[in-house]
């Protein structure tokens, strides 16, 4: 069974999914991560992303650290997906405002969403996707399929919880994200959408599983 959770940046993708494979006893995917990880190799050195140009070089690198035995490794755990490099847990480097800032740059250019889709199609169901486009165009043949939004206002107050920014700012980040992202993230017309700023984390989750079979006794 593959179950995709798509939606806007903050609308509590990674915790539903995170909920609701738990109760199926079935691993998530975090495909943001992965798009995170590549932002983050690029910045690291020094590579600009805000032009088509960029791919080649972003790709080089990829590549380079693959054939180098330090590939970007995302690691999908009950617990939460990290991403690890060279023996390295580099997952919390990858929830900064400078990641934010420029993911939406690297995640437009096609041969990296390429790169990004591959790894995830490897992997052998049953399994739970989240991002953007998982129900749209990675899986679009998965079993269930959900689209998550709440308002940015209700968004930026819950990320505020977790870093050191202000509402204000926070807000206007997340707006401007959903709209270089707008292009990826058309939910896939056979989703169910759910609206994450009308309930409490274990609400949305029960909401969700609500939808799916119930989770085998292992
Ligand atoms: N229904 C909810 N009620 C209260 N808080 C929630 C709810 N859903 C998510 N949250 C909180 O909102 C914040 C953002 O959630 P999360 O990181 O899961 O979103 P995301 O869509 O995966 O984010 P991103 O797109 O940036 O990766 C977290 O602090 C999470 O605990
Ligand atoms: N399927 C996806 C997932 C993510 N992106 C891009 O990555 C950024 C970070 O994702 P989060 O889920 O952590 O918010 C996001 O802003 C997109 O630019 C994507 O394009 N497709």
């Amino acid at each position: 069974m593959i179950v995709t959770i798509d939606g806007v940046a903050a609308s509590g993708k990674s915790s539903v999914a995170s909920g609701v494979a738990r109760a199926l006893h079935v691993p998530y995917l975090s495909s943001g991560l992965l798009y995170r990880a590549a932002t983050w190799a690029a910045l690291q050195h020094g590579l600009p992303l805000d032009t088509p140009e960029a791919e080649g070089p972003l790709l080089d690198l990829l590549h380079a650290q693959t054939q180098a035995g330090t590939p970007l490794d995302l690691r999908p755990l009950p617990e939460g997906n990290q991403v690890w490099q060279a023996g390295r847990d580099i997952s919390e480097a990858l929830h900064t405002a400078e990641v934010d800032a420029h993911v939406s740059a690297a995640a437009v250019l096609p041969g990296l969403r390429e790169w990004v889709n591959a790894q995830l199609r490897a992997l052998t169901p049953p399994f739970l996707a989240e991002g953007r486009d998982m129900g749209s165009t990675v899986f679009p043949h998965a079993d269930h399929k959900f689209y998550l939004h709440a308002s940015a206002r209700v968004r930026a107050e819950r990320r505020v919880k977790e870093r050191a920014q202000d509402v204000d700012s926070v807000e206007a980040a997340l707006k401007l994200r959903d709209e270089r992202d707008v292009r990826q993230s058309a939910p896939a017309p056979d989703a169910i959408h759910i609206d994450t700023g009308s309930g409490t984390l274990p609400e949305i989750i029960a909401q969700v599983l609500a939808h799916l079979p119930a989770p085998s006794a292992t």
